[in-house]
């Protein structure tokens, strides 16, 4: 038996000669499940440089990706995800740096191996004039079959269980000049899967499909991932779906990739602020959804809520631009947490502890400045029972209560 030493020796890549001398790169960070640094990499870039013509678009590009890993690139339009995608695909030749497959550099491995070992899907557009769905997908099959292409039983076993897997064995004898863009985007995917790729590299993936396509389309690919120890590289422009299908997350801006790592860390709130130059408050780091902007102004209603009672009353605000305080929340409270998002000014408790009177004084003098309240509550429980002590104040200063948001009108 071959000693420990001795297979770690053998096992361990070469130190690349590198051009940014001590930077950890993300191929010797630890998996996170238990499998060791040095599992042979499905792909790995080292001072990777992409572009088009001469000019570099993103630079310095470290990136290492295990079979089984779904690895998602994030950017603002324009920020060069699908130069990178391509690049890595083979498909533009790299401006500096070097692109591995399975330890192997991409360049060196002949086209039938490299189509075996890799499938890739962009958004483009192509002519497809009297073929049917089905031929799209078996052309999936071509670096399997012979010269004249002719498909066997097992290619055509792949072919079928492609289609139904993306839920596309129905169009098969449709024309695919006349199918609908989600479903020629599924009869894409259908193709690359059917490829049977050790990694596959997607742009945008999901670009064209309904919310329950996108969702079922990210199930497959994390079920293939795990179930054949498909790498995936995917470029996704909807950070809820990144932060909720991806096991790393690389955000790329300003020519570099500024961060790698773990979708709840790549997605921070600071993160997405920075790429999308979005208000941190709009953006919600659980749900990775971001918030249309908060009406502006100083609040003309103050909206007495909680337990839930209050978010389609934010929204409707929202939508007709009137600014709005509300209070007394919780921050974990469902109204707590889209009043910080929303609200002018949002006036907070302390979790599980009862409102307090620093709190309800805070409260006053926000709703005072106010035209009107909205109070969405028939009582109050025992830790937020001082939110009653708002009402009395509203009364005392004759400004109007109004039971629902309908009542506003002539009052905002
Ligand atoms: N064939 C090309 N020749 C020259 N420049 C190009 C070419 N294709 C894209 N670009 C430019 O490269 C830059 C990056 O484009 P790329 O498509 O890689 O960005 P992206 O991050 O995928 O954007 P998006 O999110 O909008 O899809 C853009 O400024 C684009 O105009």
């Amino acid at each position: 038996m071959m000693d420990l030493r001795a297979r770690q020796d053998r096992c361990r890549r070469p130190a690349a000669p590198h051009a940014h001398g001590m930077r950890p790169h993300p191929a010797d960070a630890s998996t996170g499940d238990g499998a060791p640094g040095d599992t042979p990499l499905a792909l790995e870039t080292r001072g990777l440089a992409v572009g088009h013509a001469s000019r570099a678009l993103v630079s310095d590009v470290d990136l290492a990706v295990r079979p089984g890993e779904l690895l998602v690139l994030v950017g603002p339009n324009g920020s060069g995800k699908t130069t990178m995608l391509r690049t890595i695909a083979g498909q533009l030749k790299p401006l500096g740096g070097s692109i591995m497959l399975f330890g192997r550099a991409l360049d060196t491995i002949p086209g039938t191996e490299r189509a075996r070992t890799m499938a890739a899907l962009f958004t483009d557009r192509h002519k497809t004039d009297l073929i049917t769905c089905q031929d799209i997908v078996e052309a999936g099959r071509h670096p399997y079959t012979g010269s004249l292409g002719v498909l066997s039983p097992e290619d055509r076993r792949c072919v079928r269980e492609a289609m139904e897997a993306t839920g596309t064995w129905g169009l098969r004898d449709r024309d695919a000049a006349h199918v609908s863009d989600g479903q020629r985007q599924r009869v894409l995917i259908a193709r690359a899967l059917c490829q049977e790729p050790k990694l596959l590299v997607l742009d945008e993936p999901t670009s064209y499909l309904d919310i329950h396509s996108q969702i079922g389309m990210l199930q497959l690919l994390r079920d293939r991932a795990r179930e054949r120890r498909m790498a995936v590289v995917a470029s996704l422009h909807d950070i809820g779906m990144a932060l909720r299908a991806a096991d790393r997350i690389a955000c790329i801006h300003g020519g570099r990739v500024i961060f790698q790592g773990a979708p709840d860390a790549a997605l921070s709130t600071e993160m997405v602020s920075r790429l999308y130059g979005v208000e941190p408050a709009s953006y919600d780091p659980v749900s990775g959804s971001v918030e249309l902007a908060r009406p502006a102004g100083e609040p003309q209603v103050f909206v007495i809520a909680g337990g839930g009672t209050g978010t389609s009353t934010f929204r409707a605000l929202q939508r007709r631009g009137i600014p709005f305080a509300a209070g007394v929340l919780y921050p974990g409270d469902i109204d707590g947490q889209l009043a910080a998002r929303l609200a002018a000014t949002a006036i907070f408790a302390a979790d599980f502890e009862p409102v307090g009177p620093e709190a309800v004084d805070r409260a006053k003098e926000a709703l005072l400045a106010c035209r009107a309240v909205v109070c969405l509550r028939s009582s109050f429980g025992a830790m937020d029972a001082r939110n009653a002590e708002l009402l009395e104040a509203a009364r005392a200063a004759g400004i109007p209560v109004c039971g629902d948001i309908g009542q506003l009108d002539g009052l905002v």
